[in-house]
């Protein structure tokens, strides 16, 4: 079958078994007109295996179909003006459009006029109503007539307390001045980062935000933004129930503790110290008093202030850390400082995107989702011929950021043991989950 064929069977035969898996699951199929959330957009919704198998994998196809049929000029043309998309949910969310246009008020066949929401923000209607025409045409939200606007699927997903937006606005309050300093910062052969050039500091990144309450809040939601619709898949995709009853989960770096608030809320034989700087206990507080108000008020969860290029003070514990916004020697430091409090059963665990190259395949590789059992522990289906091996959106995007932020990187399986390896640290496992996250397992050699 030529190129363009095998995509076209790939698209249906993943549109088939993604229809087949939420029938069996009694949830809708999707949409995106409808201005209501489906089932599936929930941030704790778990999909089976192969419903998320069978989607990533219909993505990746459609994404390489696009491309098959766009005039290449076309594309790079488009490409250059993507900062357009960003920018323009960024003053969605600056204004919070969506929630005015999912408002019980809204009449969604008519819509909202866009001059009238312009008056709202104080505005004004033309520049603001092309805006907004931006947005419907990438489907966060719709133009129902010349001008008007109403809500679809995707708005919803913007409006609070869905946390997605909270990413986003940390791209237009920080991350489109920083991606403009990238090119810039890649021939300077010394530590700068595209970060440091675009926002003037020359501290890291996190010494910079406790100077910058603006920029700190920003960040700090963000991380939640990031992370959060990750938990059910991280709980239900490592073995967290065979970890015995004393066991205590030491989160370092757990920001404002989302992570270890799903710890503790799945597994009640577990305990979470989150470790992170003084400045986050306020905000990790506050999110365990409006979530989980009885676990917090039992102990079961605590904050710790503590910094990683200090000797872990906990011994013997089960660790958790995210170490891809540090350059290689700080990520040595850090993993030195706790691999002093390490003893052999003891088990890191480290939530990162680990990056596959996108490697075009030589070899015919079939479409199989049999592998994928939904009775089983999750496993990633093989990426079939011509797509990419690796097809991984959200995985490189967080890498380029980490380039960008820090001239730091996600790693590769073998980076992972290479990195580990230098610190006296072997790889156990990587584990996949049914997110763009995957659980590298180390242990002392
Ligand atoms: C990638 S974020 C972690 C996000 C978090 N795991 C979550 O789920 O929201 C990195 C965290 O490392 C923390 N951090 C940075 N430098 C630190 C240091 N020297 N010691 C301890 N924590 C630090 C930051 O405050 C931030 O919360």
């Amino acid at each position: 079958m030529s190129e363009i064929q095998t995509l076209r069977s790939i698209i249906n035969d993943s549109l088939d078994i993604m229809q087949s898996e939420l029938n069996s699951a009694n949830l809708p199929e999707f949409w995106v007109s409808i201005p209501e959330a489906h089932p599936a957009d929930a941030p704790d919704f778990l999909p089976s295996p192969r419903l998320c198998e069978s989607r990533r994998i219909l993505l990746a196809a459609l994404r390489m179909m696009a491309t098959a049929i766009q005039p290449p000029s076309e594309k790079i043309i488009e490409a250059g003006w993507c900062h357009q998309e960003a920018s323009a949910l960024t003053t969605a969310i600056k204004y919070n459009v969506a929630q005015d246009l999912c408002d019980a008020s809204v009449d969604q066949e008519k819509g909202v006029e866009g001059a009238i929401l312009a008056s709202k923000y104080g505005l004004l209607p033309d520049e603001f109503t092309r805006v907004m025409r931006a947005l419907a045409a990438k489907h966060y939200i719709r133009e129902t007539s010349e001008g008007c606007f109403a809500a679809n699927r995707v708005s919803v997903a913007l409006t609070p307390p869905n946390a997605a937006p909270r990413a986003a606005a940390y791209n237009g309050g920080f991350g489109l001045a920083v991606a403009t300093r990238l090119t810039d910062s890649l021939d300077i052969h010394e530590h700068r980062t595209a970060a440091q050039l675009a926002h003037g500091y020359d501290t890291d990144l996190f010494t910079f935000l406790t100077t910058n309450s603006k920029y700190f809040n920003i960040f700090t939601a963000a991380m939640t933004g990031t992370y959060d619709a990750t938990h059910a898949s991280l709980m239900a995709d490592y073995p967290w129930a065979e970890l015995s009853s004393d066991t205590v989960v030491i989160d370092i770096g757990g920001g404002e503790g989302g992570l270890g608030m799903a710890i503790v809320k799945a597994f009640p034989h577990l305990k979470v110290i989150n470790q992170d700087r003084p400045e986050v206990q306020a905000p990790a507080y506050k999110n365990w008093q409006s979530h989980i108000p009885d676990i917090f008020e039992s102990g079961r969860i605590a904050f710790e202030p503590h910094n990683f290029f200090d000797p872990e003070p906990r011994k013997g514990a089960q660790y958790l850390c995210i170490i891809h916004d540090w350059p290689y020697d700080d990520c040595v430091a850090i993993l030195n400082c706790l691999k002093s409090a390490m003893v052999p059963s003891s088990r890191l665990l480290i939530i990162e995107n680990v990056v596959y190259p996108p490697v075009s395949p030589s070899a015919y590789v079939p479409f199989m989702l049999g592998s994928v059992n939904n009775r089983q522990a999750f496993k990633k289906a093989d990426t079939p011929w011509p797509l990419p091996n690796g097809s991984q959106v959200l995985e490189l995007t967080h890498d380029y950021e980490m380039l960008s932020n820090f001239k730091a990187k996600e790693r590769t399986p073998s980076e992972w043991r290479s990195l580990l390896g230098d610190v006296g640290m072997k790889m156990v496992k990587i584990w996949p989950t049914r997110t763009p996250f995957s659980i590298v397992e180390a242990a002392l050699e």
